[in-house]
């Protein structure tokens, strides 16, 4: 059976879920760590489902949760600074409107929260490192111990078990980051995706689910579609999303893709390696395609105060680029119609497009 032919015109094509669409505002609630790490307490003692399901007392809260109503005050003052709880008139205790707002994104919640306890970490023992030693806050810090790549070449127990959690962290990421991005890309106009350093397959198959007409290829390390096939078992877009193991650096890209997407990978290699692998990718995409990279920009320093919940990105700060970087590969690669907008999520990303000259088949 063919798929659906896509719509004449179609900017953004609804049917994702709402949660697809916008980048929640988790952020707020992870600003400042103690309040942070009050509310990861909070989420592990099972104190906020309590109170999710409704109002209580300290006096209820202590017996329900198993905690001593003076470590209960301690705890529920950090969450009330950061607010998460205010107090109602009756003098029960509430979830904030604000903190219920985005208790739908716990997932992300989590994920910012275990990520920053360990970045944080990091910075606090290594900052002079990080500021003028880079190789040895490389070297020595655990967050890059964490991204292995080099353990994603074959496909067994160990290396599937020491790769799924930074693969559960980028997924995550994804699932909120893929909406927004993909609203600004013009999926009526094509039918092909590559998503290059695809990962666990999420954004290509948030982009299927969006496109029913869309098939897609994810082209990552084999240990990488090994996980994502696990990602997508179960969804419906599964039977359209393709992983394709390789080394992007080396082997020949898959060809007849009219779409190709860097996203949040370009940033991982250094100058010259980024610019081949935007050639590369620009030589892969179908005539009269597109190339699209979604990368963080450089940190908004000096715009908005760098908290806690902002170390997740300073660590990777020395690797964020100018949208320069980007165009100019894009240009010497041939690319025309090349453009570069500025997609505000948890920091501000760049999205940078260019055309392959020539007629789509
Ligand atoms: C920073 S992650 C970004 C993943 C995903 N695109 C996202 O937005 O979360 C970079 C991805 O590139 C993949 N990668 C690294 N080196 C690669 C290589 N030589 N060939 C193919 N994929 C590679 C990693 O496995 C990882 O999935």
């Amino acid at each position: 059976m063919s798929p659906p032919a896509p719509p004449a015109a179609a900017a953004s094509v609804p049917g994702a879920p709402a949660a697809d669409h916008a980048f929640p505002d988790v952020e707020r609630f992870l600003r400042h760590e103690f309040e942070a790490r009050a509310l990861a307490a909070a989420l592990g003692r099972g104190v906020i489902d309590r109170l999710a399901r409704s109002a209580a007392t300290i006096a209820a809260l202590a017996a329900e949760t198993g905690l001593a109503p003076e470590r209960l005050a301690l705890l529920l003052g950090l969450l009330a600074s950061g607010g998460v709880i205010a107090a109602a008139p009756d003098g029960t205790l509430a979830l904030t409107p604000a903190f219920r707002a985005v208790l739908p994104c716990r997932d992300l919640l989590e994920a910012k929260l275990a990520f920053l306890d360990l970045v944080s970490d990091d910075l606090r023992r290594l900052f002079p490192a990080f500021i003028d030693d880079p190789e040895r806050f490389l070297e020595q810090a655990r967050t890059f111990e964490l991204f292995r790549y080099d353990r994603c070449l074959v496909a067994t127990p160990e290396n599937c078990a020491a790769t799924r959690p930074w693969v559960a962290y980028t997924t995550c990421l994804t699932r909120y980051e893929a909406g927004p991005i993909l609203d600004r890309l013009d999926l009526g106009a094509h039918r092909r995706l590559l998503d290059l350093g695809g990962n666990s397959g999420e954004f290509a198959a948030r982009a299927c689910a969006r496109a029913p007409w869309l098939s897609a290829t994810v082209v990552d390390l084999p240990v990488v579609c090994a996980l994502g096939r696990d990602n997508l078992a179960n969804r419906a877009e599964a039977a359209r999303v393709a992983f394709r193991p390789a080394d992007m650096l080396r082997d020949r890209l898959p060809e007849g893709h009219d779409l190709v997407v860097f996203k949040s990978v370009l940033h991982d290699w250094p100058p010259r390696e980024a610019a081949d692998l935007v050639a590369r990718a620009a030589a892969a995409v179908a005539p009269g395609g597109r190339l699209v990279v979604a990368e963080r920009g450089p940190m908004p320093f000096g715009t908005r105060p760098v908290d806690y919940a902002s170390a997740a990105n300073l660590v990777f700060a020395p690797f964020f680029r100018d949208a320069a970087f980007y165009l100019e590969a894009f240009r010497r690669a041939g690319l025309v119609a090349v453009t570069a907008g500025t997609i505000d999520l948890d920091m501000p990303f760049h999205l940078v497009q260019g055309r392959k000259t020539g007629e789509p088949a």
